[in-house]
């Protein structure tokens, strides 16, 4: 099956229309911002349970190799420390309940540091990604060929 070129969404959160729905923000962006679909601002603490999200939207992506991925915002992330409670967000192509967004303060606990995401504010991005789907064959001895074997987590230096 080849990838669409284009993805059904169903916006579930008529404010969206206002807000703006996901776009890319220049020519050549990866990512398409997600909204905070939220009634009332939201307190983070430093280091509290992350809290998730509601982006207002639903996709079907529907095609075999493709998946998304929702990712922190560099800004927010490095300068405010508004990151993802769950490292990164992997959306499947059969997904198609609402999206959520996991948002997590990750400035250390006591450093006075609350963030406050405001209802239709850009918290997180959406990246469209191919993947593979191999299946898997269980054998006794790995086939000749290139191998590393043993070494990693830094063998080969920091
Ligand atoms: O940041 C995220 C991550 C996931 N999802 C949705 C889409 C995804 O397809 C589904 C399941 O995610 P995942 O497979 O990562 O979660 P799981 O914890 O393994 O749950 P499940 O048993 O439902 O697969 O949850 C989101 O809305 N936002």
């Amino acid at each position: 099956m080849s990838l669409p070129n284009e993805i059904e969404i169903r916006v579930l959160d008529a404010r969206l229309n206002d807000w703006g729905l996901p776009r890319y923000q220049t020519a050549l962006a990866a990512g398409l911002d997600l909204i905070a679909c939220l009634d009332a601002p939201l307190t983070l603490e430093p280091q509290a349970p992350a809290v998730l999200i509601p982006s207002g939207l639903a996709l079907h992506m529907n095609a075999e190799g493709l998946c998304a991925m929702v990712l922190p915002r560099s800004g927010l992330g490095h300068k405010k420390g508004l990151v993802l409670g769950n490292g990164v967000g992997l959306i499947d192509a059969d997904y198609t309940a609402q999206l959520y967004i996991s948002a997590w303060n990750r400035n250390p606990a006591g450093s006075g540091s609350a963030l406050t995401v405001q209802p239709g504010e850009r918290i997180a991005q959406l990246v469209f990604v191919p993947v593979l789907r191999p299946a898997l064959r269980v054998v006794e001895q790995f086939s000749a060929g290139s191998a590393r074997g043993a070494g990693g987590f830094g063998s080969t230096g920091v």
